[in-house]
């Protein structure tokens, strides 16, 4: 039988919240072609909107049940979720209409007794929305946030240490909002300008990029990439702040690349379009099955330049020390500047992760400086905000390694905000700052 949207959203929520699986990924899984395109937005809606708000919720949860959250049937939890979520944070859906349609997922994946239970809980909630008690700011700051703005204890304590009360609080608001999708576009087929016109032509809503020249936003994008322009190569889906990287890096047609961490490729098939397609990228991952993700966005975008190799960056490849003109290494990280686009990674990711993920990119870092020539470019990204994994890791590497100075790049950016903080060397994006996901972008030149 055909599952309504908001059992399609409860199938979707109990993979993420009981399966580790990835949001955009387990969505992309349950939506199927026959699904309309009000349904499909009903459904990413509530799907991120409840994980980014878990938290929040399950607080509330807690405080209106006489069973402890660890008490209850995860699909019934997640019944809950969602329905608490259209109750608090969905204006449109009266709040009757979430409590029945919760009651008939219960009914449905439940036994008698949650039927009552679901039931009760959400009409309560719904009665007492407006008088939910959070801790206190002033005594518990951490927890005050936490349970605000839904996220983890551990990463509201070090984002406090490392920026304070206000920027955290605006930080964990900024990782709650929806974000608009960004486009590349592939400037070795089509302009900027002609782009644009297809898309809007096709009734997508489009607006320029403030940081990244090629960089188009797109705030309707349900279905893109079923259109021929993304099937025949015309733009490849990436947020501008990762665009930014190969910008930065700024190599030359003609030069020799290395690219360390490469998969899926997006940053590769960008330095060949900046390249002109010509010279080399010898493009890099450790996982195999990564690779095949590599040639699909290589063949799409039609780059010619790009030599796809599966080589673990932790080993030294003695055949190219001392040759590349610049090396990329976008080091696998935590991740946290992408809450906002997968809210999941504030539940899947653990404090422990930080000082191993830390000593990995360290290490890879330093095998992939080997490769310079004199006067080549190193760059080093990634897309997270734990300055243990961005700016003190490059202090740490320059202090060890008097070869090499973080070189100004205030000429390959246009903002002039950034103009000022890429003469440091290095750039901090933030979403609540800049409206980009988290990234850390750092220039070297090998002296
Ligand atoms: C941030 S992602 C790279 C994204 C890519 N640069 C892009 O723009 O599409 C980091 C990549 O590092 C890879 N990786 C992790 N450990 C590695 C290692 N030891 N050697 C090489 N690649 C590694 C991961 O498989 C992952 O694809």
């Amino acid at each position: 039988m055909k599952r309504s949207p908001r059992e399609i959203v409860l199938n979707i929520l109990n993979e993420i919240n009981e399966k580790e699986a990835y949001s955009n990924i387990s969505i992309s899984r349950n939506i199927s072609n026959d699904i309309n395109y009000l349904d499909e937005a009903f459904i990413r809606e509530t799907v991120y909107g409840t994980i980014e708000n878990k938290l929040y919720i399950d607080w509330i949860i807690n405080k209106y049940s006489k069973v402890k959250n660890n008490k209850i049937a995860p699909i019934i939890k997640d019944i809950l979720r969602l329905g608490i979520y259209q109750i608090v944070f969905m204006d449109r859906i009266p709040d009757s209409a979430a409590v029945n349609e919760s009651v008939k997922l219960a009914k449905k994946y439940g036994h008698k007794g949650s039927i009552g239970f679901v039931n009760a809980i959400l009409r309560n909630i719904s009665k007492n929305k407006n008088n939910i008690i959070l801790p206190e700011k002033d005594i518990e700051p951490i927890e005050y946030i936490s349970v605000k703005y839904s996220h983890p204890q551990w990463m509201v304590k070090k984002w406090l240490e490392d920026y304070g009360m206000d920027f955290t609080e605006s930080l964990c608001i900024a990782n709650n909002e929806r974000p608009m999708l960004n486009i590349r576009v592939n400037t070795l087929k089509i302009s900027n300008k002609e782009l644009m016109d297809k898309l809007i032509n096709k009734g997508f809503n489009v607006s320029e990029g403030k940081y990244a020249k090629d960089c188009i936003i797109i705030d309707n994008p349900i279905r893109i990439t079923e259109t021929e322009e993304f099937k025949s190569g015309l733009f490849q889906i990436q947020d501008e702040s990762s665009m930014l990287v190969a910008q930065i890096l700024s190599p030359k047609p003609g030069d020799l690349v290395l690219d360390v961490c490469s998969a899926p490729g997006g940053k590769t098939t960008h330095m060949a379009q900046i390249m002109e397609n010509k010279g080399l990228i010898i493009s890099r991952d450790v996982h195999e099955h990564k690779l095949g993700l590599i040639k699909e966005n290589v063949e799409r975008l039609d780059i010619r330049i790009a030599q796809i190799e599966k080589f673990d960056a932790l080993q030294i490849d003695e055949s190219l020390i001392g040759k590349v003109d610049c090396c990329l290494v976008d080091a696998p990280c935590s991740g946290l500047g992408l809450i906002r686009r997968k809210p999941d990674i504030k539940w899947h990711k653990y404090e422990v992760d930080l000082s191993q993920i830390s000593k990995l990119q360290y290490d890879i870092l330093t095998n992939s400086s080997k490769y310079l020539k004199k006067g080549g470019t190193l760059v080093y990204s990634t897309c997270t905000i734990q300055r243990e994994e961005n700016i003190y890791l490059i202090e740490k590497f320059l202090e060890n390694n008097k070869g090499f100075k973080l070189s100004n790049f205030e000429n390959l950016v246009n903002d002039e905000v950034l103009k000022k903080e890429a003469q440091k060397g290095y750039i901090e994006l933030y979403p609540n700052v800049h409206k980009t996901d988290g990234f850390f972008i750092s220039r070297m030149i090998k002296i």
